[in-house]
């Protein structure tokens, strides 16, 4: 089966502000995603994850510049694509969530609006068809729908946020989800309803999945490979039950010795009991939290 992504000896440079000297950020970096398959992208903060992420989306800073290597989507050169063809697929064919709502949408205008925006720059939908697929698509998220789609981005729980970006990420069936960091900003808890959640409709929808974490405990659970990340280079990259089982690289033993947490939680808590407590807590009792009653500040 051909590979969705396939990054092959990639190595990103920054220019440096004076002089002709490029400082490496990441070097030599190598994985293949294939369809249906999540690969977990982990490493501490700085070791390069978001700029893989952003090399394999086509969407580098123009500070920052590949040295060497290929970026192959689909099979084809990521690296050869103009400014319309990547937006073209960015949407359709590749969905993002970002750790960052503001990542995903604009902050002052209705998420109904933006979703079927979204819907209708990639298909020639009629203004109610598209409003029926985004509606649809929240409800597919477990959301209020109706009250969501009518909200602001800042009208909504954090969660709600992310399980809104993952509608408008799943929403037009991509062959790729990127999911960079989508939990950062959220309670464990939250985090853990909102990555499940990712791997449901990724099953659904059958795409391939390129998530991007600090914490190897978050994707252990979901991700089909793991590829662990030190100081821009892969020093691990295995199917994850033989990262449970045999990690060989120092730096990945470290960071599975700091799984006990989750562990710890999984054995003490009634996760069905506390998503409801959860609920309550930030989205009231009918799925929007009461900020989604107040008028909007403009
Ligand atoms: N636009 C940029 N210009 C110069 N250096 C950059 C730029 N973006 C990132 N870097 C550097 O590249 C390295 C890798 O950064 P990156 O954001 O990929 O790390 P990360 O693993 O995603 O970290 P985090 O988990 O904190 O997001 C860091 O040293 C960072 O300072």
């Amino acid at each position: 089966m051909r590979p969705i992504v396939e990054v092959e000896a990639l190595c990103v440079q920054a220019l440096a502000k004076r002089g002709k000297d490029r400082i490496p950020l990441i070097q030599d970096v190598s994985f293949q995603i294939h369809p249906g398959e999540m690969l977990a992208l982990v490493g501490e903060s700085g070791s390069g994850k978001s700029v893989t992420a952003g090399a394999v989306l086509g969407l580098l800073p123009n500070a920052l510049h590949i040295g060497s290597g290929s970026l192959r989507f689909q099979g084809e050169d990521v690296l050869a694509w103009t400014e319309k063809k990547r937006r073209g697929l960015l949407g359709s064919q590749i969905g993002c969530v970002f750790q960052d709502y503001q990542g995903s949408f604009t902050p002052f205008r209705k998420i109904g609006k933006q979703l079927t925006e979204m819907i209708r720059t990639h298909h020639s939908l009629s203004k109610a068809t598209a409003k029926d697929l985004a509606l649809e698509w929240l409800d597919q998220v477990a959301l209020p729908a109706e009250r969501v789609y009518d909200s602001y981005p800042f009208q909504l729980s954090g969660g709600q946020r992310q399980r809104t970006a993952l509608a408008a990420a799943m929403m037009l069936r991509p062959a790729l989800v990127v999911a960079d960091e989508p939990t950062t900003a959220l309670d464990v808890l939250t985090g853990e309803r909102v990555l499940d959640l990712l791997a449901e409709l990724q099953m659904q929808v059958g795409c391939a999945v390129l998530l991007i974490s600090h914490d190897l405990r978050h994707v252990m659970k979901r991700a089909d490979t793991v590829a662990v990340m030190k100081d821009g280079r892969i020093v691990e990259c295995e199917a994850t039950e033989m990262i449970r089982r045999r990690a060989s690289h120092p730096y990945t033993q470290t960071l599975l010795h700091a799984r006990p947490l989750l562990t710890d939680l999984d054995a003490g808590l009634d996760w069905e009991n506390e998503e409801v407590v959860s609920s309550e807590r930030h989205e009231g009792v009918d799925g929007v939290e009461s900020l989604a009653d107040r008028e909007p500040a403009v």
